[in-house]
C-alpha cells in the first residue's frame, strides 16, 4: 500500500489511534462487490507498525459490522531477529521488530534451517518473553497448515488455551535480557461485572493505551452464558460473544473462568490483577441480565462504569 497513513483524530488527541483510511476504502469497496467474502488477507510492508492496520477494524461502523480481524501473523526470521529485538532506536522511535512480535497472534519462526538447535531455542526464548501468548510455529519456507493461520478466530486466543492451558502462568519474567515490552496472563475464576469490568478496561486503555499494545481475553461475564472476548489494541477494544459466532458459550457446569492477556511495555501485573479483581461480581449483587449479542460501547460504558467506580469509592 503506497497511500499516506491517514490519521483518525480522538477527542483526546490521541497519537497511539491511528487507523488506515486507505484500508478502509478498500475493505468497503470489496464488501460491495462481494459480500459473500470468506477472508481478506493484508500484507503490510516488513517496517510496518502492525497498530494502525488493526485498529482500522475497531473504528470504522461498516467495517465492523462486515469484517472481523481473525488474527495478527508474524513472519520472523530466525536467522535476524535477534539483532532486529536488540537495534536501538532514537528516542521516540519505536522497534518495529519488538513491534511486531507484541501483536502477533501467531509468530512463523521461519529460516530455521539457518540455526543451530541452541540459537533457535534463544530466539523462541526471546519471543516468548515480548508474547508469552502467541502460537509459534518454526518451519522452514513458511511451509505450515493453512488451518494453523486461517480461521483462527478470536485472535486465536482460544485455540492457544486449548492447546497450552498453563500458558497464563507464563509471565515472562524469566528473561534475562531486559526488554521492557512483555506479556501479563490473568486467570480469575467467577464471573465478572460488565459494567464495572468496561469502565475499568476503558480507564485502563485510556490512561496506558500507549504502552499497552495488545490485550485480549475470554471473560466469563455475570448475567449470560455467552463466553465473552475481548480485544483491545493500543486505546482501542470491542468486546464479541458467543452470541456473535465468536468462540462457544459456557457448557453447563463448566467452570467459568475469565483469562485476560496484556502485551506491553513496564506492565504492572499486581495492579492489572488488582483491577481486575475488583471486577467480580460481589456477593448478594445482582445483575441485569446482559442481553445476547449486546455491544458495550466504550463510551456509554465508561459512563456508567464510573459513576459505579464513584459509589464504589464512597463506600470505602
Ligand atoms: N534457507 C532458507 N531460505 C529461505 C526460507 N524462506 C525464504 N527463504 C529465502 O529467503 C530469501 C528472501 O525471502 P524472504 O526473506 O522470505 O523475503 P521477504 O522478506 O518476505 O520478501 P518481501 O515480502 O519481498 O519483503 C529468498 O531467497 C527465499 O528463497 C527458509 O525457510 N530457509
Amino acid at each position: 500500500m503506497n497511500a499516506k497513513e491517514e490519521i483518525l483524530e480522538m477527542n483526546n488527541g490521541c497519537i497511539c489511534c491511528t487507523v488506515r483510511g486507505d484500508l478502509i476504502k478498500i475493505l468497503r469497496r470489496l464488501r460491495k462487490r462481494d459480500r459473500d467474502i470468506d477472508l481478506v488477507l493484508i500484507e503490510t510492508t516488513g517496517l510496518a507498525d502492525p497498530a494502525p492496520v488493526a485498529q482500522t477494524f475497531f473504528v470504522d461502523d461498516e467495517v465492523k459490522e462486515a469484517y472481523r480481524l481473525d488474527a495478527i501473523l508474524t513472519v520472523a526470521d530466525a536467522a535476524h531477529l535477534l539483532q532486529h529485538l536488540d537495534e536501538h532506536k532514537p528516542e521516540g522511535v519505536e522497534n518495529e521488530a519488538v513491534e511486531q512480535v507484541a501483536f502477533a497472534d501467531v509468530v512463523l519462526l521461519n529460516k530455521v534451517d539457518l540455526v543451530s538447535a541452541e540459537q533457535q531455542a534463544e530466539v523462541t526464548r526471546r519471543i516468548r518473553a515480548i508474547n508469552s501468548t502467541a502460537q509459534l510455529h518454526a518451519c522452514v519456507r513458511s511451509d505450515v497448515p493453512l488451518e494453523s493461520l486461517l480461521g483462527l478466530g478470536a485472535f486465536s486466543l482460544e485455540r492457544v488455551m486449548a492447546e497450552e492451558p498453563d500458558f497464563l502462568t507464563s509471565d515472562g519474567s524469566d528473561h534475562q535480557h531486559d526488554s521492557s515490552v512483555g506479556s501479563v496472563g490473568l486467570t480469575l475464576p467467577g464471573r465478572l461485572h460488565m459494567g464495572r469490568l468496561n469502565a475499568w478496561l476503558s480507564r485502563l486503555l485510556r490512561e496506558r493505551g500507549t504502552d499497552l499494545f495488545r490485550s485480549k481475553g475470554l471473560l466469563s461475564i455475570a448475567g449470560t452464558d455467552d463466553r465473552y472476548v475481548f480485544q483491545g489494541v493500543h486505546m482501542l477494544m470491542g468486546f464479541a460473544s458467543s452470541a456473535d459466532g465468536v468462540g462457544r458459550p459456557w457448557a453447563p457446569g463448566e467452570e467459568r473462568v475469565s483469562r485476560l492477556v496484556f502485551i506491553g511495555r513496564n506492565l504492572d501485573r499486581s495492579e492489572l490483577e488488582a483491577g481486575l479483581r475488583a471486577c467480580l461480581l460481589r456477593e448478594g449483587e445482582v445483575v441485569e441480565r446482559v442481553e445476547i449479542g449486546e455491544e458495550v460501547e466504550m463510551g456509554e460504558g465508561e459512563k456508567e462504569g464510573e459513576e459505579e467506580v464513584g459509589k464504589e469509592e464512597a463506600m470505602e
